[in-house]
């Protein structure tokens, strides 16, 4: 059977040769990429949604004001979902939805940009069955448009000082729903400022008084028909943001509004009529809705920085400039070592990425059906791995994509390359669902434990197991025949669990000297988020090998093999003072590390194209012209700039305001 090699007529012809070049079947990478099912689905979808014009943005969205912006998503999405039965298999799956989303949407929002990840998600888990079904139902079928509003104005972080408050009248059977001040109002959820009707809210509950801490509150804030805020409420947007423009994150202030006792979430915890309050059966339940998110960003994220590697790596195929040997001509950037320095690694964190964000939602999906079943046990764990992987794949992922943009050059800082918009709309993901430095020092405290189970000789889970394992004082890179890689993944492993027994000892060490547990952590607060990100990328880099090892033709594994040899190589480099601090590695095997990265880029270089092409992505999708898949970039620049509103008159007024009276003024005092 002939290869896949994804060429199609009219197809720039270096762009063709660079395909042909391929040592594997883009369609079966795209297989091990996405998995054979959503793959194909992905493809087939791809496909109607060209033919689907109502679905098509009626110009680019750099062109639009932000007004513009959210009605032509609002219009979209609308279409979209008149359209879904026709083009996915499966509405209720998540990954499909999102690629028609993307295909049709795009990243910058759309008016249920929080519905269906955040306020769907809270119901599923935290609304009981009868709230299920006065609500959940509705949320499905598009009869209510939901948010999430937790953040306000002074607190996103410290969860425990949100001020507004849900205070139970019992007289009434309702809570009284109230922003006490101005730093109280919700401030940040996604679709709230003009678009949702309805929110989960997090609010203080307080019953005689007294408070037992933040819970989740069903509240309509807008009326289903006016869509005019209901009485008591003041809600509107907060203005632009860096990116992701097509959503109206949102305020919103109550002013003693009621709402029934019962539009509390009353899955886990309870109130009765008697105001009589029941626990939940693990404390941070209610914080399911977060975990969610973080678990869906770490493939979306892999998908962002796919994108940009995509952008840049065919960009890069196409454009000259310079000559390596003089007199032969200029050639292809790509062809210089230093832009696969600054591409392929990158590419090969997008792929790594992917395959976390599948082995995480497995887990999630194991804790949620747990959950359901009351059963708590492995929600700490998931909160861990979700802290470390949201914060170090967020982080990598925008200084990566910053790599591909200024890979592109002059032509990467235009929007016309599509990599502003993802870059813009990926970087909040370091701010989003919880602040990166936060969420690792959380999963720092779990390291921490781990490290007092492991001194008793257990292991507080699977994921911390090797820290039970001896430390071996040298790494047998370099040492061993060439090809075999499983020291350098020993080597992600010592440097990961030397940091953390270090860190642990020194907070040990604070104390024994009278030092309080809180003030011994902040000493060392910096030391722990570094143990935190080293055990994420040991746990990512374990993650690939996993992957490499699963695949069962022998082409893509080697392919993919070569992706994982070079991602083991940059990542080691990258965080070689840890493994040169107690002489783990020494100087002759970072250079045996360096050498065998540069010979693994001209490994890849022929494949380049079909590694990136094997990811799938329709040019609708990519929406850019630096990134097109057939190549054709110079004239279709020139047309995307042409569409640019200043180019609808060769004189714009502001000439004749303003600079015209100062350069005549200017003349006329020069002929004094
Ligand atoms: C949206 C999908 C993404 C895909 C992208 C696709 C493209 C679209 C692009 C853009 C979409 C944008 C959409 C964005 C939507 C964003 C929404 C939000 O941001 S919602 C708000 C999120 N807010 C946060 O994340 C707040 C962060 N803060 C916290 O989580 C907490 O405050 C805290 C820091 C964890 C502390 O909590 P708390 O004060 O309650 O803790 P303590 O009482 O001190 O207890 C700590 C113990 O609790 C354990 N814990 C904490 N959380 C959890 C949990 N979730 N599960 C289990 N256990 C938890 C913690 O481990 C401590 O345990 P011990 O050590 O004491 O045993
Ligand atoms: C695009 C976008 C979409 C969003 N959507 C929603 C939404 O739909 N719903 C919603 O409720 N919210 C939403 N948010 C809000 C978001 O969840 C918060 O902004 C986020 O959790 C960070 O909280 P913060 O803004 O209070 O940051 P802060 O906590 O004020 O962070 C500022 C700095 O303080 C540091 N810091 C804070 N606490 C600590 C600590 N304990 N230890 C060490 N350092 C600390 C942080 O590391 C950071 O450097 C959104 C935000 C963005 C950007």
């Amino acid at each position: 059977m002939p290869l896949n090699k994804e060429i199609q007529p009219g197809d720039n012809d270096e762009l063709t040769r660079e395909r042909l070049q391929a040592t594997f079947d883009t369609q079966q990478m795209a297989a091990a990429l996405w998995g054979s099912d959503l793959a194909r689905k992905r493809r087939e979808l791809a496909k109607k949604v060209d033919k689907l014009t109502v679905l098509h943005d009626s110009k680019d969205m750099s062109f639009m004001t932000r007004e513009e912006k959210l009605s032509e998503n609002a219009r979209k999405v609308v279409q979209m979902f008149a359209h879904v039965a026709d083009i996915v298999e499966d509405p209720s799956d998540d990954a499909e939805m999102f690629h028609l989303s993307s295909n049709a949407i795009g990243h910058e929002g759309h008016p249920f940009g929080v519905h269906f990840v955040m306020f769907i998600p809270a119901l599923k888990a935290q609304a009981d069955d009868e709230q299920r079904e006065k609500w959940l139902m509705p949320a499905l079928g598009l009869q209510l448009i939901g948010t999430y509003a937790q953040t306000e104005l002074g607190h996103g972080t410290n969860l425990r000082a949100l001020e507004t408050m849900a205070t139970f009248d019992k007289a009434t059977d309702e809570f009284v729903i109230h922003t006490p001040t101005v730093t109280a109002l919700k401030w940040w959820p996604g679709s709230l400022g003009k678009s949702s009707n309805h929110a989960v809210v997090s609010a203080n509950l307080i019953i005689d008084g007294k408070s037992y801490g933040h819970h989740n509150f069903m509240v309509q804030i807008r009326d289903e028909n006016t869509h005019k805020p209901l009485k008591g409420i003041t809600v509107g947007d907060i203005g632009p943001k860096m990116a992701y423009n097509a959503s109206d994150n949102g305020f919103l202030g109550f002013d003693h509004h009621r709402i029934p006792r019962r539009n509390m979430l009353m899955r886990h915890a309870k109130v009765d009529k008697n105001g009589v309050y029941t626990k939940p059966p693990h404390a941070k339940i209610g914080y399911s809705a977060m975990v969610h998110v973080r678990s869906v960003m770490i493939g979306h994220q892999g998908m962002f920085l796919g994108s940009a590697s995509t952008i840049a790596i065919r960009y890069s195929l196409v454009r000259r400039q310079g000559e390596i040997k003089e007199g032969s001509g200029e050639v292809k950037i790509l062809d210089y070592q230093t832009q696969q320095h600054r591409l392929f690694p990158q590419l090969a964190r997008a792929y790594v990425f992917m395959f976390a964000g599948k082995e995480v939602r497995e887990l999630y999906q194991k804790v949620l059906s747990d959950m359901e079943k009351g059963e708590t046990t492995l929600l700490a764990d998931l909160h861990a791995l979700t802290s470390g992987l949201k914060s170090v794949v967020t982080h990598l992922c925008v200084a990566g994509m910053e790599q591909c943009r200024m890979a592109c050059g002059g032509h990467g800082y235009s929007r016309a390359s599509g990599i502003p918009e993802i870059w813009g709309v990926a970087v909040g993901g370091c701010t989003y669902e919880g602040e990166n430095m936060v969420m690792l020092l959380q999963l720092a405290r779990y390291l921490m434990k781990a490290v007092k189970e492991t001194k008793k000789g257990k292991s507080l889970g699977r994921l911390v197991d090797y820290l039970l394992l001896p430390q071996d004082r040298h790494s047998l890179i370099g040492r061993v025949p060439q090809g075999e890689y499983g020291p350098h993944l020993a080597a992600f492993e010592h440097i990961a669990r030397r940091q953390i027994f270090k860190v642990a000892d020194e907070l040990t060490k604070l104390q024994d000297k009278g030092m309080s547990k809180e003030i011994a952590w902040q000493k060392k607060a910096v030391e722990l988020q570094r143990a935190a990100r080293l055990h994420t990328r040991f746990y990512l880099a374990a993650c690939f090998h996993r992957k490499v090892q699963s695949v069962v033709d022998g082409r893509i594994r080697e392919a993919l093999a070569d992706l994982y040899h070079l991602h083991l190589n940059y990542e080691l480099l990258d965080m070689v003072n840890y493994a040169l601090e107690d002489a783990y590695l020494k100087a002759d095997q970072v250079d045996f590390i360096r050498e065998d990265m540069y010979r693994l880029l001209e490994t890849i270089r022929p494949n380049a194209i079909s590694l990136v092409d094997a990811f799938e992505f329709s040019d609708r999708e990519l929406r850019s012209v630096l990134g097109r898949r057939d190549g054709h970039v110079y004239e279709n620049l020139y047309k995307w700039a042409k569409e640019s509103e200043l180019n609808r008159a060769d004189v714009l007024p502001y000439f004749d305001k303003y600079l015209k009276p100062m350069m005549l003024a200017a003349r006329q005092r020069s002929n004094i």
